[in-house]
């Protein structure tokens, strides 16, 4: 198709305000996708993302619009996520697009995530439409939103389509003003050929599909071409689009998007944000990458049988090909053996990777409680940076330790705004500034340790605001705190995977509470079994798990044997996910205490 008629964009969105369900209608007012193929969500491919109604990944597809001029339209719609650890994903989509669609929920209004999504989009140059979704709701107010979208984002609103992406009002408008308002791609379709990965994933038969947005010249099979930055040379065996079926094309062309196949096994060859350029024609310079991210909270990952270390090690090189974001490297724990020390962008993001590492590649994990990194400067002059409290320097090598602060943006309604002082205050938070934002809500800003956001942060403003507020976060800087290794002891012995970094004025709080979390969720034993923690061999905590009395075949009187397998299983079951350390067996969950513990 002529590139004047192709449009690529995406939909961009606080989480929850319609962008997937937009992207279903548009999906089948486009009859890309036939009514009794049709479920919702369409895009969110991953069982993962419909079990949780979340987008985790981007999602390319391709589809054909007959515009009401009588023309073909080829469109890329490329949906992302909303949540903000999943930025780094729709950073990656923009970069493919001329165009977004900022969806904006019309009951509420412009949240944090579409501010920050919207200066994404403008970081990329890229032309955005604003669409009011909801407006079937009661307690939609398109002309409110409108006017705060014009005063808070500076967009033109006068035109904005008024969509219901429920019942599918109006979408035909915006897919109207697709074609009317947003620009062709660019690029020269006869120049050097110049394609940017945006997205890769493994397939066991083909090797890695890597997902591509042409920008300059042709694609096609049997074309030698080399990744840029890696050097890797190929020679492509097949090349198509998503539809969201896979569909095999003759070529790829400038201003298309779609995926190549090209027989490649070796994964570090490819890159997310690499230009793929032609052996014999090369493009004189790569397109512009990505900017790397950095992971903000690291844990550590185990598997519960030690064998299969090396099953980890592969299931998390071919995630990361379709997660650049995740980053790892090896590390040993006294208690639970080798395992992998891995980064993400946030709590979300690492729930999501040990998910999909367990499903995806069938092996169970023992995740370690997360941490941020702390810069520790040394007594000798020197400063490290560590990213997992067991390997915090002695205490007399240390000099003074600083963590990582965040710049919060938090928009909410008036009545909740003592609500949420009172909580960034109990979070070490310090106030910035509280500006009035319209009639409803105010826009706070604090300075808050990301140490603390990371954990409860996030629901604890859900609850204490009826779910109304939205925060939006980047990283400020370092400053020195008052922090200690607080380490916890079972059975006398110092868990090396238990111990994290705390506040020191929270640390007595924070050991009672992690000590009674404990005593919860270990199982008894055979035996009593003190649980302590502990500041520079100083127990400031204590409890005990009581010995063990009962066994659970005491409940089989007679001989039934059946039963007698089925409660043995049943134990089997759970313990899975336990692990023996020392004389002691932990289940996850006491690796996570951390995030669960009632503070309160
Ligand atoms: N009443 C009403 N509900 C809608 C409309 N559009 C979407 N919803 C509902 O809003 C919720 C969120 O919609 P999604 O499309 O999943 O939102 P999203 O923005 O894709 O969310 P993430 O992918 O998680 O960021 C769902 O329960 C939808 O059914 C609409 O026009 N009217």
């Amino acid at each position: 198709m002529d590139q004047s008629h192709i449009r690529n964009f995406s939909i961009v969105a606080h989480i929850d305000h319609g962008k997937s369900t937009l992207a279903d209608r548009i999906l089948e007012l486009t009859d890309t996708v036939e009514k009794r193929e049709m479920v919702s969500q369409m895009l969110d491919t991953m069982d993962l993302e419909r079990e949780r109604g979340i987008t985790i990944k981007l999602n390319a597809v391709q589809l054909i619009y007959h515009a009401k001029n009588g023309e073909d339209y080829l469109f890329h719609l490329i949906d992302t996520p909303g949540h903000v650890d999943f930025s780094y994903e729709v950073s990656r989509s923009l970069a493919a697009c001329e165009g977004a669609v900022l969806v904006v929920d019309a009951a509420q209004g412009v949240q944090a995530q579409t501010l920050a999504n919207v200066y994404l989009a403008l970081d990329n140059d890229l032309e955005i439409l604003p669409v009011l979704n909801k407006v079937d709701l009661p307690s939609a107010q398109p002309d409110v939103v409108k006017e705060e979208i014009e005063n808070l984002i500076g967009l033109d609103c006068s035109q904005a389509v008024e969509i219901s992406a429920k019942s599918g009002l109006n979408v035909d408008k915006v897919l109207e003003e697709i074609v009317d308002k947003l620009p062709a791609p660019s690029g020269d379709a006869n120049a050097p050929l110049q394609a940017l990965v945006f997205d890769s994933f493994y397939d066991s038969y083909r090797g890695i599909i890597a997902f591509v947005s042409v920008k300059n010249g042709v694609l096609k099979p049997k074309d030698k071409i080399r990744f840029m930055a890696t050097g890797a040379e190929y020679e492509v065996i097949e090349v198509g689009v998503r539809t969201p079926k896979e569909v095999i094309k003759d070529q790829l062309t400038t201003g298309e998007v779609g995926w190549i196949s090209a027989a490649i096994k070796n994964i570090e060859d490819v890159r997310v944000g690499d230009t793929i350029t032609h052996v014999n024609t090369p493009a004189k310079e790569p397109l512009k990458g990505y900017r790397e991210m950095n992971p903000m909270v690291y844990c550590g990952l185990y598997p519960v049988d030690n064998a299969r270390y090396d099953d980890l090690k592969e299931a998390l090189s071919k995630l990361k090909l379709n997660d650049a974001s995740l980053q790892f490297e090896p590390e040993t724990s006294q208690a639970l053996g080798f395992g992998f020390r891995c980064g993400f962008l946030g709590l979300l993001h690492m729930d999501v990777v040990e998910e999909r590492l367990e499903r995806e590649f069938n092996l169970d994990l023992i995740a370690t409680s997360p941490s941020v990194i702390y810069h520790v400067f040394k007594t000798d002059g020197t400063m490290e940076a560590i990213d997992n409290p067991a390997a915090l320097p002695p205490a007399q090598n240390i000099d003074h330790i600083e963590e990582p602060y965040v710049s919060a943006e938090i928009m909410v309604p008036k009545e909740y705004v003592g609500a949420m002082m009172d909580l960034c205050q109990k979070k070490r938070g310090e106030y910035v500034d509280l500006q009035v934002l319209d009639d409803i809500r105010m826009l706070m800003k604090y300075e808050l340790p990301l140490s603390e956001i990371i954990f409860d942060f996030f629901d604890k403003m859900k609850s204490c605001t009826k779910g109304y507020a939205s925060l939006d976060y980047e990283i400020s800087g370092y400053r020195e705190s008052k922090l200690v290794k607080m380490d916890i002891l079972l059975n006398g012995q110092i868990i090396d995977a238990l111990s994290t970094i705390v506040y020191k004025d929270f640390a007595y709080h924070r050991g009672n509470a992690m000590t009674i979390k404990l005593k919860e969720i270990i199982p008894k034993q055979q035996f009593e079994i003190p649980v302590q923690a502990a500041i520079g061999g100083k127990v400031i905590a204590r409890t005990n798990i009581k010995a063990l009395r009962k066994n659970v075949l005491a409940k089989c009187y007679g001989g039934d044997i059946s039963r007698k397998k089925k409660l043995l299983e049943k134990q089997k079951e759970g313990k899975k996910r336990m692990k023996m350390v020392g004389s002691v067996e932990i289940p996850q969950e006491a690796f996570m205490a951390v995030l669960s513990m009632d503070e309160d």
